[in-house]
């Protein structure tokens, strides 16, 4: 039996660099995608000076005025893009206690009547007026790129690690064509004044792969292991984090795990602690169920012999195997945001919402 985790591993991206030590970089992904469904990486190939521009920028984006602030919210975009104040997000029924702006690598909509309304949740981002956040946009977007790209690239290694041909998995991807991934920039404030210590309840995340980037030196986040014990994952510096979202899940037929986290609000009296998480999506009218990928039956071994994934206190996302992608994306985003919901996509709020607004929202 595999043996349980008590931390996250940190792989090295520089061993693949050489024939000699890329084996071993791939062995130790394959472990830790199937039992941990967390890693470290450390030595990202995305320019330093970029991963420092955006943790520079994240506390001062905090600091633009209220009506800047008002001018961006989430509630004016049918891409549930932009800002939201603290308290504003829910997840398993709870107020998440974070204040944060939703960003995205650019895309152009165009979505026409008739088409599915779940072609209508990518789309230009808000960004702040470049005269109160003076370069972030670009510093941001040249982030997004490399992120983006590395996303990629990461995709076929655990191809590889997963013993299919490195490109099995560019189905999901529309690389030429056009795909949006989005990305966060998060504020976690101190405990002092809130009442609850839920930065973000227990969830998985919804696509591929999600790279995080610490950008504060806080602990916080914890992910839950085979048992449910809670790990912390605190930051290092100069690494992501990286993890697996529930439609990855799917595909790999439970060989790269979906593993439950959450962040706990930093102690009262700390300074607030920051993040910046880029979610990975794949092609939005794929249908999970309709692509079986054939595994080697010796990676498959490895899977069983982990076993199922034991107690875990998440539950979204489990209509990949019967939804087209976007419209599963679509539900997570009208139950963590009912009120951008409830706005830009009053059919589906309904039907989530029967009784209208929660105070308290029903699933996530
Ligand atoms: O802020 C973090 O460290 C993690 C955030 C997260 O899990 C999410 O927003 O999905
Ligand atoms: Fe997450």
């Amino acid at each position: 039996m595999a043996a349980n985790f008590s931390s996250v591993p940190n792989l090295d991206y520089t061993l693949l660099s050489s024939p000699s030590t890329r084996p071993q970089f791939i062995a130790q992904l394959r472990h830790a995608l199937i039992n941990i469904g967390f890693l470290y990486l450390s030595n990202p190939p995305v320019a330093p000076e970029d991963i420092q521009g955006v943790i520079d920028y994240a506390p001062k984006l905090f600091t633009i005025p209220q009506e800047e602030k008002d001018r961006i919210v989430m509630a004016n975009s049918p891409h549930f893009l932009g800002y939201n104040r603290l308290g504003a997000e829910f997840t398993r029924g709870k107020t998440d206690q974070r204040e944060q702006f939703d960003f995205a690598t650019e895309y152009r909509n165009t979505w026409q009547p008739g088409s599915p309304e779940y072609l209508k949740l990518w789309g230009e981002a808000q960004w702040p007026k470049e005269d109160t956040m003076p370069g972030f946009r670009a510093t941001m977007l040249r982030y997004l790129k490399q992120v983006e790209a590395l996303s990629y690239e990461f995709i076929n290694l655990l191809a590889e690690a997963f013993g299919l041909p490195p490109d099995a998995l560019d189905q999901f991807y529309d690389r030429h064509g056009s795909m949006q991934h989005r990305a966060k920039v998060v504020k976690y404030p101190a405990l002092d004044i809130l009442d609850s210590n839920q930065g973000v309840g227990p969830h998985y995340d919804a696509g591929f792969l999600t790279f995080l980037l610490q950008a504060s030196n806080h602990p916080g986040l914890q992910v839950q292991n085979l048992s449910g014990q809670w790990i912390d994952v605190p930051p290092i510096p100069g690494t992501f984090v990286v993890n697996i979202g529930k439609a990855l899940e799917t595909v790999t037929q439970g060989l790269a795990r979906a593993t439950s986290h959450q962040v706990l609000s930093p102690a009262p009296g700390s300074t607030p602690r920051y993040s910046i998480p880029f979610f990975q999506n794949i092609r939005q009218d794929v249908k999970l169920g309709d692509i079986v990928l054939e595994f080697p039956p010796e990676v498959l071994k490895l899977r069983d012999e982990r076993g199922t994934t034991g107690a875990t206190e998440s539950v979204n996302f489990t209509e990949y195997d019967r939804l087209p992608a976007g419209q599963v994306n679509l539900i997570g985003r009208v139950k963590s945001h009912p009120d951008v919901g409830q706005r830009h996509y009053p059919d589906l709020f309904k039907q989530i919402f029967p009784k209208g607004l929660p105070a308290q929202a029903s699933a996530y």
